[in-house]
């Protein structure tokens, strides 16, 4: 099945509002970013990026616009996305790192080839995507017994064997050392490189630098802020 990012594709953001309880986040925000690079999500505290990441990433519902990517076009009121999209399209790098602690790696790896690739060859994938982020032969290591970096370097190498067409990384590498945080981007950049869209939301100067376009929130929210041109590109 041909996927997404095998052809260039666009992140187009409409006119979206967000509210929480009656308190608007974001309102009126558009912005459109293309596939194959990495943009950061910029903006104080508060501002609402990791919002923005789970709206794009179809884990939080909006209030008003459109979020549309390849073939899939989202709004207020759609319903939420098919299975296929979770499977095929989307993938996060999130804080908590999204993997199931009482589970080992190797079960972990597993959850993205499900249903996509023939496990025969799977062994000799996921021990070359856990070499890939300096972890071979952790396959039978039990999640809740590694370190933070180390759990970060494992949902890494689930994005290396799933190669989603958009990711969405929110602060991949506040909690990480100098090295571990330097593999992330790395491995963001490569599959940014192949094709794929990499959104990251950030407080780092060092990573906004690294990226090719910039979303810039910040914390007033309103449509006379979006039509003044909240969002830089590059
Ligand atoms: N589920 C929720 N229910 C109610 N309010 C929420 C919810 N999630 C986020 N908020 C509020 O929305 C606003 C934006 O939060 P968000 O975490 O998206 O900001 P952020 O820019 O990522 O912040 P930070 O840089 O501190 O991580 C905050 O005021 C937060 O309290």
């Amino acid at each position: 099945m041909a996927r997404l990012k095998d052809a260039p594709f666009e992140l187009a953001v409409r006119d979206l509002t967000k509210t929480f309880g009656g308190r608007t986040i974001w309102s009126g925000l558009s912005f459109t970013v293309p596939s194959g690079v990495m943009a950061a999500v910029t903006g104080p505290s508060g501002s609402g990026k990791t919002t923005l990441l789970n709206c794009v990433g179809l884990l939080e519902s909006v209030d008003g616009g459109r979020i549309s990517f390849g073939e899939w076009s989202f709004g207020a009121g759609s319903q939420m996305a098919s299975r296929a999209c979770f499977r095929d399209v989307l993938g996060f790098l999130f804080q908590n790192y999204g993997l199931v602690e009482q589970w080992d790696v190797r079960r972990n790896l597993l959850l993205p080839l499900h249903g996509r690739r023939q496990r025969r060859g799977s062994a000799q994938a996921i021990d070359a995507a856990l070499a890939r982020v300096g972890m071979r032969g952790a396959e039978k290591e039990r999640i809740y017994t590694l370190s933070g970096g180390e759990q970060q370097r494992i949902a890494l190498a689930r994005l290396v064997l799933k190669e989603p067409s958009l990711i969405l990384a929110d602060e991949p590498t506040s909690a990480l050392d100098h090295a571990n945080a330097g593999l992330v981007m790395e491995i963001l950049a490569e599959q940014a490189q192949a094709g794929a869209l990499v959104l990251i939301s950030t407080h780092s100067d060092r990573i906004v630098q690294q990226c090719a376009h910039v979303v810039a929130l910040d914390a007033v929210t309103s449509q006379a802020r979006a039509d003044a041109g909240a969002v830089a590109h590059r």
